[in-house]
Order: structure tokens, then sequence, then C-alpha cells
């Protein structure tokens, strides 16, 4: 399936949260009719990850689930995600026999992971028609846009389909500048880009990221993954709205 063709009209991304099989259908329930466009599964959260055929249990189970498109992320702890008892290696392992075993259409990678693991990911990725989204988290602040732009052109150059960027903002300023870089960074990259800014003052560009060129918004349909992200309903509704009286800007 080909994502993102209409760049203007941001897919609005649910995460799948639960410690368990019991609590990711119970998820499922609640937010497959509530209609995201995307279903990313934050594995990172599975108490027993290190159960390889419980996890692609529940890999099969979410991906037959609907016919959503999911995104499968095993966040590292130290870019915000659960901490678990894989090593690095163990993770691509994992994601590799997920991509090969499972429909999802997307996986998602730490940049700053070891080269070697996010080439082999990406050999993966393309062999099983996964789309790789490379990302980059700072929970403390927003670096600068040099920075930022070194880090979006990293993924870039590993072939990535997808450049990510979440960071956290200091103050208001903060939170526009990353909306303005994230214009900056899609008419540099030749590649999708998903930024958002966290936390309360944050939410502003997951509502607005759209604009400026962001493809993906993360919203809450039963638990959030990151601070700031809006409930699927409201943020919809606002997108919508939106775009109804500036029509799809530009
Ligand atoms: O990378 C991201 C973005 C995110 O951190 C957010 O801020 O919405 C939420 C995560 O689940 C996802 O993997």
């Amino acid at each position: 399936m080909k994502l993102f063709q209409n760049k203007k009209i941001p897919y609005i991304c649910t995460p799948l949260t639960g410690k368990n099989k019991e609590e990711i259908t119970e998820e499922l329930r609640i937010i497959l009719p509530k209609k995201p466009d995307l279903v990313e599964w934050r594995a990172d959260f599975l108490e027993g990850i290190e159960d390889e055929e419980y996890v692609l249990s529940i890999a099969d189970i979410i991906s037959t689930a609907s016919d959503i498109p999911i995104l499968i992320t095993i966040r590292s702890e130290k870019e915000g995600g659960e901490k678990i008892p894989l090593t690095e290696e163990e993770k691509v392992n994992l994601l590799s026999k997920i991509c090969k075993s499972t429909m999802a259409e997307m996986v998602d990678f730490e940049a700053s992971n070891a080269p070697d693991h996010i080439m082999q990911l990406r050999k993966l990725s393309t062999e099983y028609n996964k789309q790789l989204i490379l990302s980059y988290h700072n929970f403390d602040r927003t670096p600068s846009n040099r920075e930022m732009m070194e880090h979006m052109s990293r993924t870039a150059s590993f072939g990535a389909d997808v450049a990510k960027i979440a960071v956290m903002p200091k103050s208001k300023e903060d939170v526009l500048r990353l909306l303005e870089f994230t214009k900056q960074a899609d008419d540099a990259l030749d590649i999708p880009i998903v930024s958002m800014s966290m936390g309360k003052m944050g939410s502003l560009s997951r509502i607005m990221g759209w604009a400026y060129g962001s493809v993906i918004t993360f919203s809450v349909g039963k638990e959030s993954s990151a601070p700031g992200q809006v409930p699927i309903e409201k943020l919809r509704s606002l997108i919508r709205s939106t775009q109804e009286i500036v029509g799809e800007w530009g």
C-alpha cells in the first residue's frame, strides 16, 4: 500500500500500549471503531517481549484485526521507550521476524542505533515491502535547527522512507521553531517528514503540523504513548475544521 500520497491530509496514528494480549485486544476493541489512519504498536510496552512466539502471535492479532495500516515500534529506552530485556541486536532480529511474518506496513527504528543494525533493517524492510521510519526523539529540549537538520539528513542518508523527529519545547518559541523547521526539512529532503513538539504546549504542533509538511500526527485512542497527544476525536475534528476553512493550505 502506498502511504502519504496526499501529503496535505495527515495520517492520524493511534498507539497501542497494552502490557499483554488481553490489554491489546481491549485496546483494539476501543480504538478500531475510531478509525485512525494508522495504528502504532508500541511493542516495548509488552511484558514478555523476550518470548518471540508470543510477540509474533500478538503481531498477527494486530495486523489481521482490520485493514488499517500498522506501524511496528520497539522504542529504545534512551529515546523515551520502556525498559526491555533485549539488546539492540535482539531487537533488530525481532523486528526482522515481525517484518517477515506480518502484514504490518511500517516499522520505526531510531536513527541513533548502530549503522549496521539500521542497514540490516533497511534491507529487510525493503525485501518485505515495509516502509522504514527512522526517528529521533529528545524528551529534554528542542535542539538547534542545525542539529535537527543533521538528524533528519542522517535518516535520509540511510535510505529511510520517512524521517521523524519528536522534541520537547521549553517555550512557545520552541514550538513555533519546530513547526518552521518542519517546513524547511520538508523542502530540503525528498522523503516525507513527521514532526512533533511534545508536552502540553507542543500539542499545537500535533494539530497544525500538517500545514508545515508533517504527514503523521499521533493521537490518543485509549492510552497516550507520549506527552501532549490529543484524543483522536478532538484532533480529527480540529484538523478537519481548520482544513475546511483554510483549504489544504497551499
Ligand atoms: O515517535 C513517536 C512519536 C511519539 O513520541 C509522540 O510524541 O507522539 C509517540 C510514539 O509512540 C511514537 O513512536
